[in-house]
């Protein structure tokens, strides 16, 4: 059993602490266990802590950060909940430091009473089910948009790019949130999708200067590095300007109400909880990051396996169509209530495909023990769901899609999307949880009961070969 936490150890001590932690060889000097993480970590990790790891835990050294890899339910258990309170803070980070001035927002905000404030406004005022309710209109008309477009290539026998589709969907939706109608005014949404790109390039790799932070330190060497950073942040600055500048100046009584945006929200409660101007852009930014990507490959996996699996197919059109009333131009969302199978349907999907499959990296602010083994302060920390939701020690045929798993009577009937079962985690659990879950489950099951409910799928000819 996890012990409480210790004051940190000093530098002999933690390095002392980090070498008796299981670890693979062929650490290099300089880049340690860099060379090691291929193109997809999570299978690297994965492979890597079935040879080298002990009781669900690896310690990698990249470039002069140590990383811990938890593979086990066990170990992302003492993670997430039973020391949560330890590893639930980030690693300093000079790009999400530049692109989230000084990382204010909610995702890459150090722990502590800033990062307490704006993740309480995400949970309580921008996305409780209220709010994403209250956008269920906004939902069904960009849904609309995209039927039609769908309808146009339909009738005249052509593929459809349903990566792109589903791409510029997610980000619209998100962009409706963010600025309400202004979204579209000058095509801003797509200006959105661009900088929302920009930002994952920047974040998604495995940067440099992440895991040599001493570099950063050189002036020179942070010029170079930082300058594509601070060329994007500009960007988002001039938009998010622009666009809070425009809500200010609406008279007051077309801010508030049922519909109001995030922006509406944000200025509307910047004097209960001291936000300065920058704190409102970094959190209003953090929102394309945090939902455009992920949401859009959830929704992008489901229509994969849809594809691959026709039998599942025609048993999710069976259940909408049954649902939906005759005659009825496209499903809405009153009519989703009881799909018990397209919700195990993408359950399913981000149970094989978490669009996070390491979560956001953790970082440990005191030493504490995990399985008998103790983790040092200053630790970088990778909770790999994927492999866990992949692992035969804790799910039947685990790569098979079986959504009825999660059904009634199911292994897994009980599972949610909570964070209470670690062997599941697409959003995560305990204090650095998701906020996004109603938002993003909302988004996708909206659209792919429309998918189903029109039209029949399959893979273009040419696809296949
Ligand atoms: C299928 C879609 C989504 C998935 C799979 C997903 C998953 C995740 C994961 C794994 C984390 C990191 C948790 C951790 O560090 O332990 C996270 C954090 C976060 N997500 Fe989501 N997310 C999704 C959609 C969204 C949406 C739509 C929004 C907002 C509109 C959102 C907002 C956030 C925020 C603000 C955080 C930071 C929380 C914190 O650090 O305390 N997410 N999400």
């Amino acid at each position: 059993t996890p012990s409480t936490a210790t004051a940190p150890a000093s530098a002999a001590s933690r390095e002392q602490l980090l070498s008796r932690l299981p670890s693979p060889p062929g650490r290099l000097p300089v880049i340690g266990h860099l060379h090691l993480v291929g193109a997809l970590p999570h299978v690297t990790l994965r492979d890597l802590a079935a040879r080298h790891g002990r009781d669900g835990l690896l310690l990698l050294r990249l470039g002069a950060l140590p990383t811990l890899v938890v593979s086990s339910a066990k170990a992302a258990q003492a993670v997430l909940r039973t020391q949560d309170h330890v590893f639930a803070s980030r690693a300093y980070s000079a790009v999400t430091d530049i692109l989230f001035y000084g990382a204010t927002d909610a995702a890459f905000c150090a722990y502590g009473e800033h990062w307490w404030q704006v993740k309480k406004i995400a949970t309580t005022h921008l996305l409780t089910a209220r709010k994403v309710r209250s956008y269920r209109h906004a939902r069904e008309q960009e849904v609309g948009l995209v039927l039609a477009k769908i309808r146009e290539a339909a009738s005249t026998h052509e593929a459809v790019n349903l990566t792109e589709l589903l791409h510029v969907f997610s980000n619209d939706i998100i962009s409706h949130a963010v600025s309400g109608k202004l979204c579209r005014e000058e095509g801003q949404n797509m200006v959105f999708l661009e900088l929302a790109e920009a930002n994952s390039c920047l974040i998604g790799g495995f940067n440099l200067e992440d895991y040599f932070p001493a570099l950063v330190k050189l002036g020179i060497v942070k010029r170079m590095l930082c300058a594509k950073a601070r060329k994007v942040n500009k960007r988002w600055d001039e938009l998010l300007e622009k666009l809070i500048h425009a809500h200010e100046s609406r008279p007051a009584s077309e801010r508030g109400g049922e519909e109001s945006d995030f922006i509406d929200v944000l200025l509307s409660v910047q004097d209960e909880y001291n936000l300065t101007r920058d704190h409102i852009k970094a959190q209003l930014e953090v929102m394309f990051q945090a939902g455009t990507d992920t949401s859009f490959v959830g929704l992008e996996y489901v229509m994969v396996e849809l594809m691959r699996n026709p039998r599942l197919m025609t048993k999710l059109q069976a259940e909408v169509r049954m649902a939906v009333p005759k005659g009825k131009e496209m499903v809405t969302e009153d009519d989703l209530t009881g799909l018990t199978y397209l919700r195990a349907f993408v359950k399913e999907t981000l149970r094989l495909h978490a669009p996070a499959p390491l979560l956001v990296p953790h970082f440990s602010m005191a030493d504490c023990d995990i399985e008998g083994h103790t983790i040092p302060s200053g630790t970088r920390v990778l909770i790999n769901v994927w492999a866990l939701a992949r692992d035969p020690r804790y799910w039947e045929n685990p790569e098979e899609f079986m959504p009825e798993r999660f059904m009634e009577g199911g292994s897994a009937a009980t599972m949610g999307y909570r964070g209470n079962d670690f062997a599941y985690l697409p959003f995560s659990g305990g204090r650095r949880m998701c906020p996004g879950i109603n938002f993003a489950v909302a988004l996708i099951e909206i659209m792919v009961a429309n998918l189903v409910y029109h039209f029949n799928w399959e893979l273009p000819p040419e696809s296949l070969e």
